[in-house]
């Protein structure tokens, strides 16, 4: 399998290559040449596979045979046994036709850490394999930095700094970033929004020679690994629901902010998995439920909301859907994406829309709504949503598709107490978030620019970016 770019200004890559990456070099985004078509005999015989199975057979596809597959299936299994549920991403089921997928059984609470410890335990083979360094740069709106640290702390040959918005997180999200006390690790809170450390990371990377001298990776979803490990848990709930509600309609709503959780959810569908739609639920960072319903994505006034990972304006993996909505036509994205350069948005004329309507329903959920869902499903079923998980589930009930409906709990309702308290519920703590109050915090605060941000990651990264080499330099050796 070989990666090219959104807007195709590269020459094509190996699975390998794209994760090193990260953003293509052109500015595009990498996706699969071609995306693999699944039979119904070949879904029905994954039916029983476990999840860890399932992940193994996805990723062979994605990744060819460019590393052993004994090698895939240590990481699949490493990445997988620091989860607490042994069925990793398990399905629950909340009202007659309401299902919750519940994504946070993984270290730091979130569904991010599915592909996060994925494409940690990647990186370090990677670097031990070639003996050589790997410096990642990410942003985050709260769960990804968490999960990405998490993903790599302690591991050698691998170095880490992350972006995001000072005073616009929960409490427990940054602590889980701020108390890891590994030197490793490099936390900056930039003084701006999330669209801000996404611009500032998109920047970097799109310096080739700093992104070269620093060696620097990416773990956000412009990374196509994080989009193909989180595919697996749509077949995965797929089958499971199925099971329980043979001949039944089958739909997804999903808490979104960046794309890429839904993306997935639509390369599987795009892949042969039954889906019939897909529900894009926002808060009132709504810019992906105008797209769908007008046809015009701009963004608007950044809101800060009780789901603050979705506190997110432009959209990264949108890029990768105008692709695929225009036949893989990466000319066509070039133009689209030059456009929203100039002019801060980019609109679809209504014949396109109605394809975009044939995957997609969309619903914004204001901060109200969100709270009373919460308090809602708890009075009626004793279940305790996160306030992102509650717009999914708000979403749903609001689109009455008339299927089944399988919700993303994309977090454990612990990393928002703010929230969960001002619905009027109480909750105790997992030990492991208990643990986190009153341990010593390191964060730097600085502006929100490239410069002030490059800064910091000389000094970070740059000492060993000279002294060992970059895993290209030395790639031979792992095949
Ligand atoms: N919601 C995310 C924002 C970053 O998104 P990513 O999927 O591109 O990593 C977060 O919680 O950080």
């Amino acid at each position: 399998m070989q990666y090219i770019s959104t807007r195709g200004g590269i020459a094509p890559v190996g699975f390998i290559q794209a994760v090193l990456m990260g953003l293509a070099d052109d500015g595009g985004l990498l996706v699969p040449e071609h995306l693999p078509q699944l039979s119904a005999a070949t879904l029905e015989q994954w039916r029983t596979l476990s999840y860890q199975e399932l992940t193994l057979e996805l990723l062979t596809l994605f990744a060819g045979d460019e590393l052993p597959r004994a090698d895939l299936r240590d990481i699949v299994q490493r990445s997988y046994a620091t989860f607490r549920h042994p069925d990793v991403t398990p399905v629950h089921r909340l009202q007659d036709d309401l299902y919750v997928l519940e994504l946070f059984h993984g270290p730091t609470f979130a569904f991010k850490d599915v592909a996060l410890q994925l494409l940690g335990n990647m990186y370090a083979y990677i670097s031990q394999q070639t003996g050589s360094i790997i410096h990642i740069l990410g942003a985050t709106s709260g769960d990804t930095g968490a999960s990405a640290i998490a993903g790599v702390s302690g591991k050698p040959g691998v170095r880490i700094c992350i972006l995001y918005p000072h005073g616009r997180v929960s409490e427990v999200q940054q602590l889980q970033m701020t108390t890891i006390a590994d030197e490793n690790v490099l936390n900056l809170a930039i003084e701006g929004t999330f669209d801000d450390a996404q611009r500032i990371i998109k920047e970097i990377f799109g310096d080739a020679a700093f992104k070269q001298r620093y060696h620097l990776r990416a773990i956000n979803s412009i990374n196509i690994l994080r989009i193909l490990a989180q595919i697996t848990y749509y077949f995965y709930a797929y089958f499971r629901v199925s099971e329980q509600q043979p001949g039944r309609s089958i739909s997804f709503s999903v808490p979104t902010g960046n794309f890429g959780d839904i993306f997935a959810g639509y390369l599987a569908k795009q892949m042969g998995l039954p889906i019939h739609r897909l529900i894009v639920a926002t808060n009132e960072n709504d810019i992906l439920v105008r797209f769908v319903q007008d046809g015009v994505y701009r963004p608007e006034a950044f809101r800060s909301t009780h789901s603050p990972s979705m506190d997110i304006q432009v959209a990264s993996n949108f890029e990768r859907y105008l692709y695929y909505l225009y036949g893989e036509n990466a000319a066509k994205v070039k133009e689209l994406m030059a456009e929203f350069r100039a002019n801060g948005l980019i609109s679809v004329p209504q014949a396109d829309l109605e394809r975009v309507r044939a995957d997609f329903a969309a619903r914004s959920v204001e901060n109200a709504t969100c709270l009373t869902t919460i308090s809602q499903v708890y009075a009626g079923s004793g279940y305790l949503l996160d306030p992102h998980t509650a717009c999914g589930v708000a979403a749903a009930d609001a689109e009455a598709l008339g299927d089944i409906t399988i919700a993303l709990a994309t977090a454990h309702p612990a990393k928002f107490n703010e929230a969960i308290a001002l619905s009027g519920l109480e909750q105790s703590f997992p030990d492991e978030i208990q643990a986190l109050f009153g341990k010593p915090q390191r964060q730097q605060v600085v502006p929100a620019t490239s410069e002030a941000v490059e800064q910091h990651l000389v000094e970070f990264f740059g000492a060993a970016s000279g002294v060992l080499p970059a895993p290209e330099d030395v790639l031979e050796t792992l095949t």
